[in-house]
């Protein structure tokens, strides 16, 4: 199939597990949750989206026509004679509406460990190396295990206990970016004091000023 990228770069995650871990982050187009059009964000499932993943106009943004095109470019950004480190994040909008099986067989070929951010409405495929689920009220979640659920707080009729018994490896709260964002830190510091199951997942690289 052909894949539509809005942009890869070379960064540090930012969130989660692996925060300060150097990253290729491959984002997709397109989301199942919200168009990205600012005239639907009220109407969308999902309203609180900090990003642009609309189109493939972004920094080596494009349509790649085979995996191994868009292996090849994601692979160039690796330093040289690091390979053992190599390490991808698919993210997006929603990875999953386009990586499949020939794209993960393709960055394994290429010697890279494989983490997406999803937001846990499609199935996962086999070979994912670490899955980071960010479960949004109102949609339904179909994956219920993975390495870290990163939950963004708070959200409309949110109860942080439907999530408690879902088979993750980390727990986190991530408070939503956006006009309340100290508030919502000061409630993320807060919830995990209360309750221990949770970590806070901060946006470092918003701190940080890199992409
Ligand atoms: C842009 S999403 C793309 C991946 C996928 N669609 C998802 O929602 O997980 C990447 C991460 O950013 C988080 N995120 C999006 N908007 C945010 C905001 N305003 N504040 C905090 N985190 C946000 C998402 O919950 C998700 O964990
Ligand atoms: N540095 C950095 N870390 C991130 N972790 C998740 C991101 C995302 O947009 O999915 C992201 C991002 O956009 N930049
Ligand atoms: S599901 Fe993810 S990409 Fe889609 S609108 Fe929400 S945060 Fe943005
Ligand atoms: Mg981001």
């Amino acid at each position: 199939m052909t894949y539509s990228i809005k942009e890869i770069f070379y960064t540090l995650q930012g969130e989660g597990a692996h925060a300060g871990r150097p990253a290729v982050f491959c984002r997709f187009a397109g989301c199942n949750l919200w168009t990205g059009r600012e005239s639907d964000r009220a109407s969308a499932v999902c309203q609180f989206c900090d990003t642009d993943f609309v189109g493939t106009d972004g920094e080596r943004g494009g349509k790649f026509a085979t995996p191994a095109a868009l292996a090849a470019v994601i692979d160039s950004l690796w330093p040289r004679s690091h390979a053992a480190s190599k390490y991808v994040v698919f993210t997006g909008g929603e990875p999953l509406l386009q990586l499949d099986g020939p794209l993960i067989d393709a960055m394994h070929a290429a010697g890279f460990t494989i983490a997406i951010e999803t937001n846990g409405t499609i199935a996962v495929p086999p070979g994912v190396d670490w899955i980071c689920v960010s479960p949004k009220v109102g949609s339904t979640l179909v994956v219920s295990k993975g390495n870290e659920l990163k939950v963004v707080i708070p959200q409309k009729d949110q109860r942080l206990a439907d999530y408690e018994h879902l088979e993750f490896d980390n727990f986190f709260v991530q408070p939503m970016d956006g006009p309340l964002a100290a508030f919502n830190t000061t409630l993320a510091i807060d919830t995990c004091k209360a309750n221990p199951k949770w970590k806070l997942s901060l946006q470092t690289h918003k701190l940080l000023n890199i992409p």
